[in-house]
């Protein structure tokens, strides 16, 4: 809590480059033809995952020397070639890579750990087969997922965007490399910001790709064209560090993060607000500040930006009145089933909650000392250690599962809030 009168403490968080923008930007770099710069990239678990898959599928890339980035050759084309594709816990990886093995030639095998084998991918594996790609995926069409590949042709294509937008994204990035124009129709898309990245990323790289009414995509076959890109911190781990900002009364500035992100995540900050937190939208940088005390009392949908819903719900019970949140459902399938397993966290430290297939509200209430079961789930950690920097009771049972996204998580966060304890 801020003391009457004083200013609050300012703090700039250093947050990491964003895995959605690393990943996609990896794999445009890699279909380009020519080398590209990617400046400031995300290093983590997913990243590095798709780095060494594209690396696997025969793209060369390197960390420059003075470690602002990394260099990719691009092929100027599909893969060529054979090999089994490690995937480790990265839904891009899975989503973003099959499509663009279907692209080349050759017999590629996709793999993943037990946590993203048990996420859906039955809708991307249909929709390749649907536009000719011979590709085979284990019982109920998740991973293993083999893609004998001998190019492809576009074409006419519907696909479902309930479960995931990541199989509409992985198929438009693929678009520029079939061998005539591919259109997309999409139903019931979820996500939706991260489509409109991957539409802008994929001009950056040179691609002509338009939506010609809304859900209906027109991509041509162009290929893509090296280029550079400095990748935006991510907005998804700016939001542990807006919501401690919330929660200590104090003043956090995010630099690199500015009101036109191409990530909709950077719109936490709206439900901040909303919650009483005073919010500053730079061009170029964000700052939440917070009055320590949280405004409950509404109900908000956070469908869009849903890789933020748990750090609100997990801070809610600081709020004076319940907080609702709905429109999440597609995030049952995600690392965890993330609606039970905020809901089940906070229970277990006594806060009062009730969940719906696409909805969790959260009671205002004291929580006594529990042990947060991560679920291997980067984002309950996270999400967790700001409720902690307020409670002082929760230990994690897997605090270093934050290296999906962000492995130097507790160091940063105990750097501005040392009650965070270095784990
Ligand atoms: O395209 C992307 O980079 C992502 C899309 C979202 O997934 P869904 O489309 O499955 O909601 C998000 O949760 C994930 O962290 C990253
Ligand atoms: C859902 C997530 O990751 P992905 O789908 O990329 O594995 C996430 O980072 O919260």
């Amino acid at each position: 809590m801020t003391t009457a009168g004083a200013p609050p403490q300012a703090f700039h968080a250093h947050v990491p480059g964003s895995k959605s923008l690393t990943n996609r930007a990896l794999l445009l770099a890699a279909a380009a033809g020519g080398s590209s710069v990617l400046a400031a990239p995300l290093v983590s678990e997913d990243t590095t995952a798709f780095r060494a898959a594209l690396a696997q599928l025969g793209c060369r890339i390197v960390s420059l020397a003075d470690g602002s980035g990394w260099q990719v050759d691009g092929l100027g084309r599909g893969p060529k070639g054979a090999g089994r594709i490690w995937c480790a816990d990265a839904g891009t990886a899975a989503r973003f890579l099959p499509p663009l093995a279907a692209t080349g030639h050759g017999d590629f095998v996709f793999e993943g750990s037990a946590q993203l084998t048990a996420r859906p991918l039955a809708p991307l594996a249909d929709a390749l087969r649907r536009l000719g790609a011979r590709v085979h995926t284990a019982g109920g069409g998740t991973l293993p997922l083999r893609v004998e590949a001998a190019g492809l042709d576009g074409g006419g294509l519907e696909v479902d965007g309930g479960l995931s937008s990541q199989f509409l994204s992985g198929l438009l990035m693929a678009g520029p490399l079939l061998r005539t124009p591919l259109l997309i129709r999409v139903r019931d898309l979820v996500s939706r910001p991260y489509v409109d990245m991957t539409l802008a990323l994929m001009r950056h790289f040179g691609a002509e790709v338009s939506e010609d009414a809304p859900g209906e995509f027109a991509v041509r076959p162009t290929g893509y064209r090296a280029t550079g890109l400095r990748i935006e911190p991510d907005a998804s781990t700016a939001s542990y560090f807006f919501a401690a900002a919330a929660v200590t009364g104090s003043a956090v500035t995010v630099a690199g993060l500015g009101r036109d992100s191409l990530q909709g995540d950077v719109r936490f900050v709206d439900v901040l607000e909303r919650a009483g937190a005073l919010v500053r939208r730079g061009s170029e940088s964000t700052t939440v500040t917070g009055t320590g005390a949280l405004r409950g009392g509404f109900t908000v949908d956070m469908g869009e930006i849903s890789d933020t819903f748990m750090t609100l719900a997990a801070i809610a019970p600081l709020a004076d009145a319940p907080i609702t949140v709905r429109g999440i459902a597609h995030a049952r399938l995600k690392e965890s089933d993330r609606i039970e397993a905020v809901a089940r966290n906070l229970r277990a430290a006594g806060v009062r909650t009730e969940t719906g297939r696409d909805r969790i509200t959260v009671h205002p209430g004291e929580t006594s000392a529990a042990r947060i079961a991560c679920h291997r789930d980067h984002r309950i950690a996270m999400a967790f250690s700001v409720l902690n920097l307020r409670t002082q009771n929760l230990t994690l049972d897997d605090p270093g599962c934050v290296a999906k996204t962000f492995p130097g998580f507790h160091a940063e966060l105990h750097r501005l809030f040392p009650r965070h304890p270095l784990q």
